[in-house]
Formats: C-alpha cells, structure tokens, sequence
C-alpha cells in the first residue's frame, strides 16, 4: 500500500515538473488538440454508421439527436420519423447511441422472429441494466459468450417452470376465484376501481410465486411495487433528462452519487447486497411447510418452492433468485392490471362494443353464472373483444426492453450493427392504418374472422403487445389467460359507462389520449360508473365472490417485510423510495 502510494506522488510529482517545463497554455492547447482529435474521430465513425444505417434525423456530434426529443411519448415522434422517411425502420441516436426504431409489424416479424437467435440479446443498458439488476435479472441479461447464452437459457427455463403455456392452466382456479372477488369489489366500491384492479394483478402473482394472497388493495406490496415499476418505467423511456446521459457516457455511472446525473434514480443499484425478494421467498417457504398436507394439498407449489428445489442444480446465487421471483411482481402486476385500466376506459368510450358483447354473452351463459374459459368456443365476439384491448393500447407500448444483435445484421441494404439497440414501436405497429385502419376506434371486429375490417397481419396472435422471437414475455399465456377471465366477467356482469357531473346529470367525457408516459402506459385517472347490469346477476355476482373468497383462505397470510423498510432494516443508506401521488405519478419521498 506504502510503496502504491509512494510511486503515485512520484509519478504526479513528475506530471507537475512536467506540466511547468511545457508551460501551462502549451499544455492546455494540448489537451484540447487532443480531445479535438477525440471528437472529430468518433463523429467521422458515427457518420460512417449513418451512412449505412436505416435513415434518420442527421446527428450533432455527441449528443446525436438527442435534443429533438419531445417532453413525452416519443414513440409517437418516432412513427412520425418513419412515415417522414417512408421507411419501416428508421434510426435515432440517442447522444453516441445508434437506436433502431421498428415501426412495422412485417419489419419487425423478419427481424425479431425470422432471425430471433440473432436478435436474443439486450444492449449494454446502464440505467436500467447496470445499475439495476444487470446480469443478474433475465429481462435485462445480455448474451455477449457461450456462458451468458447458456446462463439466460437456464433463466428462460426456470421462467418457464414457474409460468410456462402448460403449468398456467394449473393455476386457472386462483385467477378465476380472484377475479369473482373482483366483481364483488366492483360492486361494493366502484369508485375504487383501479385499486381493485391492481389487488387482483397483484395477488394472482404473489399466490403463484409466494402461495400468499394479497387480501386489501392497501397491502403496501401493491403500492410500492407497482410504484417501483412505474419508476424503473420512466427510467428506460428515451429522454432528455439526466439519467440518460448514462447511457451514452457509461463512465458517468463511476462517479459518487451526489453527481447531478443521477438525479430520479431512487434507490437503483444501492441495495448492497440484499435482496428484498430473495428474503420474502424464504418467509414463502417456510409458511408453506409449516401448513398442514391436506392444505398444502389445495394449493399449487408455490414458485419460489420449487425456485429453492432447484437453486443447487443449476448453481443459483441470491440475486439471481431474487431476480426470478420478483420478476412476477415486476413484470406481471403493473402490466396486466394497466391493460384491465384500458378496458375500462374502452367500455366507456366505445359502449356499442360492450352492447355486442353483452348480447352474446347473455345468449350463451345467461344470469344464473359468470362466463367461464370453456365458453370460449362459443364467445367469437367477446374474444375478438379481449384481443382488440390489448391491442388497442398496449401497455407495454414500445415492445418492454431492446433487443440487440449478437452480430452485425443487414435489413434490406441497412446496417443494424452489433450491440445496438432495436426497439419494437408497438404503438406505431398497433397504429398502422395498413393494418388496423382507424386505430384509435376500439373496434373488435378486426379480430373476427371473414369480418371487413380484418386484415393481414404476421403471426397467429394479431398482435405483438407481448414482444418477440426468443424474448417474448415469459408471462404471456398468464396474461392472456387472466385479462380474458376478468374482461369477460366484468362485461358480463357491469354497464361500466361514462360517470356523470352530479350536479348537471352530463356525461363527463373520457379522452382515450390520456395516458401516462411511461414504457408501461396506463390511463391517467377517469371517473366513471360501474352498475350491475341486473338484480339477477347482482346476486350471482355476491354468490359466487363470496364462495372465492372461502376458496382463496388457503392462500392468505402476512408477511413482515415492507419493500420500504426492508433495505432501512439492512442498515443500508437510503435516499426515498419511490411511491405513487394522488395522480398515479411516481415521486420519491424520503424514507423516516
Ligand atoms: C398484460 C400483461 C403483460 C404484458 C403486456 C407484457 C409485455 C412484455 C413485453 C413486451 C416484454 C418484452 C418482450 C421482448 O423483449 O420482446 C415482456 C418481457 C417479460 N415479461 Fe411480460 N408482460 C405482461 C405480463 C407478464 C407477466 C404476468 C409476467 C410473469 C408472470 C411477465 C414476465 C416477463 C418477463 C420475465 C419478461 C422478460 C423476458 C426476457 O427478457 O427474456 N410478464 N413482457
């Protein structure tokens, strides 16, 4: 250590005796010089890249073309770059970040599943990977060697164990039971109707991953993961604001973090260690072997069970459990309870859809019972219905994460070269009239088949709001299975129509413009009126939420760990944490 230091004060004494032979100014013109030379070299390869690249807006130097970024929504600036350019795909340098914008379904079919082995990796992403989860978390996990191919494989793998197309329908019984409870809540608390959305998203993860139910929309695990979602959300849109400065100077991320730079970071990459829901799956297991086999016997394993079962098999670390576990939550509970927010908004700007819908769900269930998934077959309408939602506004509006080519790849002519990042515009590709004319109508009928308003469109799903190729979200067949159950029965059992000035008896009118601005959408808040379309089903609403609620007690439980106290108890040094205002905006307040 002596001797380090001693060689360092030598060496700077050297720069010193240096710097005052060569003369200050001889050595500032230098450094200039060299970082001219620096400047000009790195703008000649970024040029050189434009040339080859998919067209875009002529980059500065540097800063790219960060500065004709819009406050908000910029993927709705980028479909306009490519209607601008005539081109599919355009690209948009994000300060020295070539990013590859996909603003077409047929593009982005060819490149994101023609060539999915090619596009399976993530870019570097600091923000969001490096100072996040990184490596550790198979959302943002990069595959750059064999090692990390095989290490996301095993995370896709274990993914699938927990919320594979085969094991989802085990857990039908839980996301039926919770959304009759849904209804009953509708029905007690109307106005509340976004908390009871959120309890139920909520709750199905946690029953799957943890096998506890969250039983009140003010179990603060709905708020703060909900509200850390929303957060690590507005992280990873494109912007102007500091963090992202991040990502086109990575050495940036070295500095303390008083730097202004990390300003609206919370807490991300602080944690030192400990990992929230490592230590929340450890509670899970031990309360589920301490339940007696027959009701151990009436509860799907919990994930996190059969995670620990496996951790030895294939060498898996804390944080990567962590990872895997909180996945469900992180991924699974902002996503699908932000779709079911759309739906209602779609009920009560397009109610001649939700009048179609009712007319065949009362053909073929009547009021005596709620709409089941066998009843599918007969549902074409109310099908097309739960397509047209999560097409409609999809929450996930730029297709999640990047995804980047392990290689240089050519798209007619275009260079996407390797490591940068290509992003999935799901709202210019949900918005083409090509395909989907008049988007902005909540139309179903472009689901149904032989119907004049279908039109083609890659793949067999008519929508790309879930991703793509080897990336596809791994909670897909979840999400598909819940959002159907839940849309069916809310449509079956409620007018949910536009709410009405009390004083003046008018409707109060909704704007389907109105959305957050985060990489996860939702509506901002709208009042509206949610009534029991009649006294009949209102009893089979209370009947059968009743009987789910005695179904669900296997599953409920406390835990005694708060997100927001967890790191605090770890003795770690906080700034805030992140929790949601009365606008459903994140804010970061100061932990006492
Ligand atoms: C409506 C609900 C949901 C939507 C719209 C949605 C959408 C997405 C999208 C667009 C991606 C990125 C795909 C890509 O990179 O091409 C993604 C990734 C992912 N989703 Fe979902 N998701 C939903 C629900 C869920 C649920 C319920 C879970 C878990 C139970 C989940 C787990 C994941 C995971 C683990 C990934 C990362 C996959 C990877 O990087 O390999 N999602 N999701």
């Amino acid at each position: 250590m002596l001797s380090e230091r001693l060689i360092d004060s030598l060496a700077l004494a050297k720069v010193q005796a240096a710097i005052t032979d060569f003369g200050t100014l001889n050595v500032l013109l230098t450094l200039l010089a060299i970082a001219a030379t620096a400047v000009t070299a790195d703008y000649a390869h970024m040029l050189y890249l434009r040339s080859k690249m998919p067209p875009g807006p002529f980059p500065l130097p540097i800063i790219g073309n960060t500065f004709l970024l819009p406050e908000n929504k910029p993927w709705i600036y980028f479909e306009e770059l490519s209607r601008k350019y005539n081109t599919p795909l355009i690209t948009f340098w994000i300060g020295r970040n070539p990013t590859v914008w996909i603003n077409d379904a047929w593009c982005a079919h060819e490149i994101f599943e023609k060539k999915a082995q090619v596009y399976a990796s993530r870019p570097r992403m600091v923000v969001f990977g490096e100072l996040g989860t990184g490596q550790a978390n198979l959302v943002t996990m990069r595959i750059r060697s064999n090692e990390e191919r095989d290490r996301w494989r095993i995370h896709r793998k274990l993914m699938h164990l927990g919320v594979g197309t085969q094991t989802v329908r085990g857990y039908r019984n839980i996301q039926n039971n919770e959304s009759k409870v849904v209804a009953l809540d509708f029905l007690r608390e109307p106005t509340e109707y976004v908390k009871h959305l959120e309890r139920y998203a909520t709750s199905v993860v946690s029953i799957i991953a943890f096998g506890r139910r969250v039983a009140s929309f003010n179990d603060p695990i709905i708020t703060e993961v909900i509200a850390l979602m929303q957060l690590a959300a507005d992280l990873n849109v494109p912007g102007k604001s500091f963090p992202m400065l991040l990502e086109t100077f990575p050495i940036l991320a070295k500095f303390p973090r008083s730097m202004p730079w990390f300003k609206g970071l919370g807490t991300r990459g602080q944690k030192g260690g400990h990992y929230f829901f490592h230590t929340l799956a450890q509670e899970a297991v031990e309360h589920f072997d301490q339940k007696p086999p027959s009701v151990q016997a009436e509860m799907p394993t919990p994930y996190v069970k059969t995670l620990f079962s496996e951790a030895e098999k294939y060498n898996l670390p804390t944080n990567e459990l962590s990872g895997l576990t909180g996945n469900l939550f992180g991924a699974g509970s902002d996503t699908s309870s932000s779709t079911l927010i759309t739906f209602v908004l779609a009920c009560c700007a397009f109610p001649e859809t939700v009048r179609k819908a009712q007319a065949e769900l009362d053909a073929v269930i009547g009021a005596s019972r709620s709409p089941h998934w066998d009843d599918a077959p007969q549902l074409p309408y109310m099908n097309a219905f739960v397509k047209e939602v999560l097409r409609w506004r999809s929450v996930a509006i730029i297709g999640g994460q990047p995804h980047s080519p392990t290689q240089d790849d050519m798209y007619n002519g275009w260079l996407i070269p390797a490591g940068s990042w290509v992003q999935g515009n799901v709202w210019a590709i949900h918005h083409h009239e090509r395909e989907f004319p008049d988007p902005d109508r909540f139309l179903p009928d472009r689901y149904l088949d032989g119907n004049d308003h279908k039109r083609p469109f890659p793949g067999d799903r008519g929508y790309m709001t879930f991703g793509w190729g080897r990336r596809v979200c791994s909670g897909q067949a979840l999400a598909e299975q819940g959002t159907w159950i839940t849309v069916a029965r809310l449509v079956w059992a409620f007018n949910i129509t536009k709410a009405r000035d009390p004083a003046t008896g008018a409707e109060i009118d909704v704007d389907i413009f109105a959305y957050t601005n985060g990489l996860n959408m939702r509506p901002l808040p709208f009042p509206c009126d949610i009534k029991p379309r009649s006294d009949e089903i209102r009893a089979t609403i209370i009947r059968e939420g009743e009987q789910a609620l005695q179904d669900l007690g296997v599953h409920d439980g406390e835990s005694k760990y708060r997100m927001s106290t967890f790191y605090q108890q770890q003795k770690r040094k906080l700034d805030g944490e992140p929790v949601l205002d009365e606008n459903g905006n994140v804010k970061i307040v100061k932990v006492k």
